[in-house]
């Protein structure tokens, strides 16, 4: 059997865990188009990751792949995801990160160009802020950045390494793209997916009435 660099197990682990939430996100009308892309880390210096271009409402455990904190494939002749950077730098720079999502729903596209000339949307006196790890109340404000797309994904993860130097995140915009969230683990990541969705489609909800 092939020495692998990573335990095999729990890659059939962590893709199980992928597959299953992917669909349900694409389920929600998230991830159209086979926009959208979806991590875990395997160790200390590996992730699985969706391969690049599949239909993510379709998604099986053959289209997940194993990359390193480079981004680079393997063990596999695969193509990962075109954003792969994104997760892996975030799996490089915490170790306590263990799942990054990344989805394209209206909601977030809406609100990624709405907010763009601003650089970033507040969320402000919500209940569901404390859905965000680490908050304690509805008495706080958060600015979530949403950066400028380009397909330069070098590019992209310096300007996200300057977000996340500046402070505490738990997910960022690209403009006309979409929402990049993350966490501990697969529930803790869907939380912060979730109160993201849910707020900004408040704060939508709220220009159309004030309209
Ligand atoms: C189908 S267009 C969307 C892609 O360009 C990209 O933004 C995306 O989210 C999915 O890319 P992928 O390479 O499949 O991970
Ligand atoms: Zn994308």
């Amino acid at each position: 059997m092939e020495n692998l660099p990573y335990d095999p197990a729990r890659l059939a682990q962590r893709a199980a865990e992928i597959v299953a939430n992917t669909r349900e996100l694409s389920a929600l009308g998230w991830t159209p188009a086979t926009s959208s892309n979806f991590s875990m880390r395997l160790d200390d210096r590996h992730a699985a990751i969706t391969v690049s271009g599949r239909d993510k409402g379709r998604l099986t455990e053959a289209d997940i792949m194993v990359v390193d904190f480079a981004g680079q494939p393997v063990a596999t002749s695969h193509r990962p995801s075109a954003e792969t950077l994104l997760h892996t730098q975030l799996y490089a720079r915490f170790p306590e990160i263990g799942c990054v999502l990344h989805t394209h729903s209206r909601t977030q596209t809406v609100c990624s160009r709405l907010f763009a000339a601003q650089g970033h949307m507040r969320l402000e006196g919500y209940e569901l802020l404390k859905a965000f790890a680490g908050n304690q109340t509805h008495e706080m404000a958060i600015d979530v950045p949403v950066l400028p797309n380009t397909q330069d994904m070098p590019a992209l993860a310096a300007q996200v390494e300057d977000l996340l130097d500046a402070g505490p995140l738990w997910g960022y915009l690209i403009d006309g793209h979409g929402l990049y969230a993350w966490g501990r683990d697969m529930a803790e990541a869907r939380r912060h997916l979730e109160a993201f969705e849910f707020l900004f489609a408040c704060e939508l909800d709220l220009r159309r009435l004030h309209a």
